[in-house]
């Protein structure tokens, strides 16, 4: 029995220490195998692509994130391209199939947005829908936008695309026989379309100035920062960009505000038992004007309160989220269809017997109008009006096998992933017969080789107001009138090049002769 107990003490003794290392070693252990669970998830290379310098990284080849550039560097490195700026992380999607893991499979650590500090001074710190990164805020904003202003049920924005198309054709038929520059004339049209949506207002009264505001956001929101990437440098602001940014949003302020003023005025004089028919956005999102932000219970739809900041940043994201989108998809359209005669021909004799040439299209004929909602998809696959989808990572990921790091910026091309040769015949030839078939891809997101107005959590509010905008206009522009190049030009001799921004507009505006093709007056 001594003896057991002389072992048991000695046992005791030995053990000990042990005991003590191993109350070192078991949290070191747990550490290490942590470390290692993430090593091996970072030990997933990172995707492939051109080799940075050291420090700026890839910065160098600043001008090739458009959606041109980037379908170029993917031919050599893949559907999946890495990039680093300074010190931050890139990834370029251009195929379907990777397109669907970032949107569908892992849309819920790529559903925040990336913001350069001019997008979140000009946006107010993201207190609009397009920026907000992705949260209860984000949620209950697009909530609100797809309930009160985008839907069918915002009376307004359908009445002004139909008043609007009027006009454009008035217009047109006062130019028969000119050459006209329909590339204007529908930015002038979407313009107008937008902003009464928006504002009410039918006057142009205001419009110039609003419009001249916006462009300079534009060009601030595209233009390169190199504190963007390289973060000790946002105090020294080297490319004097914080004055033109303060002097920007200065103009939006002035603008807007009175706009919101007069509106609040209004509300306060109106009677009680006013209808709400013609009410526009401001009107609508007054309803949840506050003095503080407040997001709370998100099952309840009227507990969001929205400030200033709230109203002027969802006015911007519809102004640049609506005008340029669909301006840029009608002309592209007729610019393909005065390249493919073929293919005109055919839309206007489908015009020709649904509708007949006695009358004007009216909206009960759109749905029977097949081969134009074909030339509307072929045009949105080779010219998507927003050609990048931008989107950026909460946590660490992993798509197609390579490893994409929290907080990367993702670029989804979906201008290259529409031209893929994997994905479509031809790419890239204007061919609208191919969405005759019934198992061609549609729009509406589920098919990640065509996502005009991108897919998931983030994809575009806008697409039912759009596409009944596309279809309308297009309808009434080619069953009014034919169309003629203008100084006997040839259809190969028209400039299809693109712009590269937030949109990809026509390089250069497209003019055409109308000649008058109905016999009921217009
Ligand atoms: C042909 C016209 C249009 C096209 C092709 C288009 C396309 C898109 C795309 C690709 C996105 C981003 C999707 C993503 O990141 O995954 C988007 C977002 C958005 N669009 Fe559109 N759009 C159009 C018109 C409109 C219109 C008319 C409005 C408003 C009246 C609008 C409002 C918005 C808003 C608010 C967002 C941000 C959604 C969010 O981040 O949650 N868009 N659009």
């Amino acid at each position: 029995m001594q003896v057991n107990m002389d072992l048991l003490n000695q046992a005791k003794i030995t053990l000990e220490p042990f005991q003590t290392s191993l109350l070192l070693i078991l949290p070191l252990t747990l550490v290490l195998l942590l470390n290692l669970v993430s090593k091996t998830r970072k030990n997933a290379p990172y995707p492939p692509g051109p080799k940075g310098l050291p420090l700026i990284g890839n910065m160098n080849m600043m001008d090739k994130l458009t959606h041109r550039g980037l379908a170029n560097l993917a031919k050599l490195y893949g559907g999946v391209l890495h990039l680093r700026m300074g010190f931050i992380h890139m990834v370029a999607i251009s195929n379907a199939e990777a397109a669907r893991e970032v949107l569908q499979l892992h849309d819920n650590i790529f559903s925040n947005r990336p913001a350069t500090i001019a997008i979140s001074y000009l946006t107010y710190n993201r207190a609009d829908v397009v920026f907000a990164h992705y949260g209860p805020f984000w949620r209950q904003m697009r909530k609100l936008c797809v309930m009160k202003l985008f839907s069918r049920k915002h009376v307004e924005s359908w009445q002004s695309v139909r008043d609007e198309v009027d006009a454009v054709i008035t217009n047109i038929n006062d130019n028969v026989g000119k050459s006209v520059n329909i590339g204007d004339m529908v930015f002038n049209l979407t313009k107008n379309i937008i902003y009464r949506a928006a504002f009410g207002s039918t006057s142009n009264e205001g419009q110039d100035e609003f419009i001249s505001i916006l462009q300079e956001f534009s060009k601030l929101f595209v233009a390169f920062n190199i504190a963007d990437y390289v973060p000790f440098l946002r105090v020294v602001d080297p490319q004097g960009f914080n004055a033109r940014l303060v002097k920007a949003r200065g103009a939006l302020d002035g603008f807007i505000d009175k706009i919101i003023d007069e509106h609040v005025e209004k509300k306060r004089n109106m009677s009680i038992d006013c209808g709400d028919e013609d009410s526009d956005m401001v009107d609508e999102l007054l309803a949840f004007y506050g003095d503080e932000v407040k997001v709370s219970n998100e099952s309840d739809d009227n507990s969001i309160k929205l400030t200033r900041d709230n109203i002027k940043g969802i006015i911007m994201d519809v102004m640049f989220g609506g005008t340029e989108s669909i301006a840029a998809a009608i002309e592209w359209a007729i610019s393909e269809l005065m390249r493919n005669p073929q293919d005109l021909k055919r839309v206007q004799e489908e015009l020709a017997t649904v509708v007949g040439l006695d009358r004007r299209v009216e909206e009960s004929d759109i749905e029977k109008l097949t081969y134009l909602k074909c030339v509307v998809k072929e045009t949105l696959r080779l010219h998507p009006p927003v050609p990048l989808l931008l989107h950026e990572t909460a946590e660490d990921a992993t798509i197609r096998s390579y490893f994409v790091p929290k907080g990367s910026r993702v670029m989804i091309n979906v201008w290259a992933i529409g031209r893929d040769k994997d994905s479509w015949e031809d790419p890239e030839e204007f061919k609208p017969s191919r969405f005759l078939n019934s198992s061609a891809p549609n729009f509406k997101g589920s098919n990640f080789e065509f996502i005009p107005f991108g897919s998931g959590r983030r994809s575009c509010p806008g697409m039912q107001l759009s596409m009944y905008a596309l279809d309308l206009a297009l309808a009434h522009l080619l069953h009014c009138f034919t169309w003629e190049l203008p100084n006997g030009m040839k259809p190969s001799e028209m400039d299809m090049n693109d712009v590269c921004g937030l949109s990809a507009p026509k390089a250069s505006r497209l003019i055409v002769v109308p000649a008058k093709r109905v016999v009921c007056p217009l």
